[in-house]
């Protein structure tokens, strides 16, 4: 196949974007020129990540080629202009920062998350409809907030078209004691799951392009360093034009070398259907930007099929489906699995012959079923790299490496927050300091020290509240705003352990990572005990009971209505029972 012309046509176009009109006092498009130009400018990608980078540099022209012309647009009532002196330029550029919620026409809600409603809107400056994400009571829990903080702070950082574009943040009216946060983010129109879910006719063209996308905005993530950990379709935003944006990156992790070689990864709960093999049971692991491959696999792999991979009900269903279709890995990939307890249930497994590639798709195209097998490699050495993959020959035609743009890795300063306790108040700080990326000017009084303005002019959020609440009040009677295609979800709160032990304040980093073995280690002996427990065994069951100790632990998230994906997705935990029965029939099969 290698490329219908209409697609390579199409990745042409995107790769020549007119600059948007766009560009707010804070946006990253302000110093666009109006000629088109090549988004991919290599030195403009490179230093994107650097530390002192900030939302308003314009160092990049993100690609704003959405076709508007299907929409209705509605009116957009006249913002309220405060008294200003229009002939001081200092102060009606300050001005432009405050009541900025005027900005913003609310439309009507199009998703809502466990952290809150995201509604589209339109903005009164440029006509552009933008997608703000309301998250409530940011600080009600630390490490909800902390996931917000990293979240914000990674897509500041990471600017490429294919990875969703954070345009703007509503500065809060109170420093010190604000609760909810506006993000404005370029709106798409649907999500991947969404898109598989609709339509059973999509071609080969569509299927190289949608993966094209997806490996050409991993290269960039990994060479930042950073790893997505929950790619699944619905933290992939689509639009009708076929253009795919990786979304969702609060799981998200930046690995620095001197992490240790172990990670605590207790707070991963990743959905189970796109989890790596080497995550299956397992709370000790490296990052690596191989568990990213297999996820990218395993949604390539549901959009050809139109249906999820490996829809595990459990991690031991998990192993079972994927081995069921690789086959029993070998002993050398089985040896390097770190988790003791998957590891023996591996080894004692009956031996499994995989299936060809071509059985399970019999109408896909042969080049894509090869490059497949390359994402989904049992072992995670053995898997491509995004760039390896990019250069595979199933994008010849489509692929170049001078519009697959790396990046360099973000700054640990950036993420120096990671290695501390935080309380309420330093999170609050660094978000706020976050915000203020987006608000040039009051970031240069807050360096100054004169951060009191921030209390003297109101930001406009209470409108947007009223506006929000009302959305959220009138969803689901008839003629409101409903057409959200996600449903509402809950933040079920537990203590969240932090991925790495929190050292003391004041305590270094070594001896932070000294706390850090000490907290793997305990864990570990406690495993161990649990074994011993059961007369040193492995079993179907230990592998569960491991998983689920790290699943219990975290953030539990619970669909109202869609309750067939969510509940196979996300619970690990299951009744003892269940699990003496899969340990009957494992034993028995
Ligand atoms: N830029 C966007 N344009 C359009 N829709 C969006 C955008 N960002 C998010 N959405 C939609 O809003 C919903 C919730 O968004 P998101 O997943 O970011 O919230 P969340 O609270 O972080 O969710 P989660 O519970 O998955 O962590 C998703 O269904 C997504 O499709």
């Amino acid at each position: 196949m290698g490329g219908g012309g209409n697609l390579v046509d199409g990745v042409r176009r995107w790769l020549f974007q007119r600059p948007s009109s766009s560009s707010s006092s804070s946006s990253s498009n302000n110093n666009n020129n109006n000629h088109e130009q090549p988004i991919f400018n290599s030195s403009s990608f490179s230093s994107s990540s650097n530390p002192n980078h900030s939302a308003n540099s314009g160092e990049l022209i993100i690609e704003e080629d959405l076709d508007f012309s299907g929409l209705t647009l509605i009116n957009v009532p006249k913002r309220n202009h405060l008294p200003m002196d229009p002939h001081k330029k200092g102060e009606t550029e300050f001005f432009t920062e405050y009541g900025e919620a005027n900005r913003y026409q609310i439309q009507e809600v199009v998703g809502k998350g466990s952290y809150g409603v995201v509604a589209s809107a339109v903005d009164s400056h440029t006509g552009e409809r933008v997608a703000i994400k309301k998250i409530n009571d940011v600080f009600e829990h630390v490490s909800d907030a902390t996931r917000i903080l990293r979240e914000i702070k990674l897509l500041r950082l990471l600017r490429h078209p294919d990875v969703v574009e954070i345009k703007h943040i509503m500065l809060p009216p109170s420093r010190r004691e604000f609760r909810d946060i506006y993000v404005v983010f370029e709106l798409m129109e649907s999500d991947l799951h969404q898109v598989i879910k609709a339509n059973d006719d999509l071609t080969p063209e569509h299927y190289q392009f949608f993966l094209y996308q997806l490996l050409r905005g991993l290269k960039y993530v990994h060479a930042a360093n950073v790893f997505h950990r929950d790619l699944k379709p619905k933290n992939i935003l689509a639009n009708a034009d076929c253009k795919l944006k990786i979304c969702d990156f609060g799981l998200a992790r930046v690995s620095f070398n001197d992490a240790p070689t172990a990670i605590f990864w207790t707070d991963y709960v990743a959905t189970r259907w796109y989890r790596a093999p080497e995550l299956c049971g397992s709370f000790f692991s490296k990052y690596t930007p191989a568990i990213d491959i297999w996820s990218v696999g395993c949604i390539f792999a549901e959009m050809l099929l139109g249906k999820p991979l490996f829809p595990g009900k459990n991690v031991v269903h998990q192993l079972d489906l994927m081995t069921d279709f690789l086959g029993t890995p070998p002993p050398e990939s089985i040896s390097r699995i770190r988790n003791e307890k998957a590891r023996r249930y591996l080894s004692s497994m009956r031996k499994k012959q995989p299936v060809p590639f071509s059985h399970k798709f019999p109408k896909a195209d042969p080049l894509a079923l090869r490059l497949l097998e390359r994402l989904l490699a049992f072992d995670p050495k053995d898997r491509a790299s995004a760039e390896d993959a990019l250069a595979d020959p199933y994008f010849s035609g489509l692929s170049n490496s001078e519009r697959e743009p790396t990046t360099q890795p973000i700054s640990k300063l950036e993420f120096d927050f990671e290695r501390k306790k935080l309380v309420k108040d330093d999170v609050r700080e660094l978000i706020y300091r976050e915000i203020l990326e987006y608000h040039p000017q009051m970031l240069e009084e807050y360096l100054r020290g004169g951060d009191q303005l921030s209390f003297m002019y109101p930001s406009g959020v209470d409108r947007f509240k009223r506006q929000f609440a009302h959305l959220e009040e009138n969803q689901g009677k008839p003629g409101a705003a409903g057409g959200g295609r996600s449903t509402a979800l809950h933040r079920h709160h537990a203590s969240l352990p932090r991925e790495r032990v929190p050292a003391p304040n004041g305590e270094t980093a070594e001896e932070s990572s000294d706390v850090e073995r000490r907290a793997a280690a305990a864990v570990a002996s406690t495993l161990e005990s649990e074994e011993a427990d059961n007369g040193g065994g492995y079993s179907a069951r230990n592998l569960m009971k491991s998983a689920s100790i790290s699943g219990s632990k975290c953030i539990g998230v619970q669909s109202k209505t869609d309750k067939e994906d969510t509940i196979a997705e996300e619970e690990d935990n299951e009744t003892v029972a269940e699990l003496t029965d899969k340990v009957a029939s494992l034993h028995n099969s």
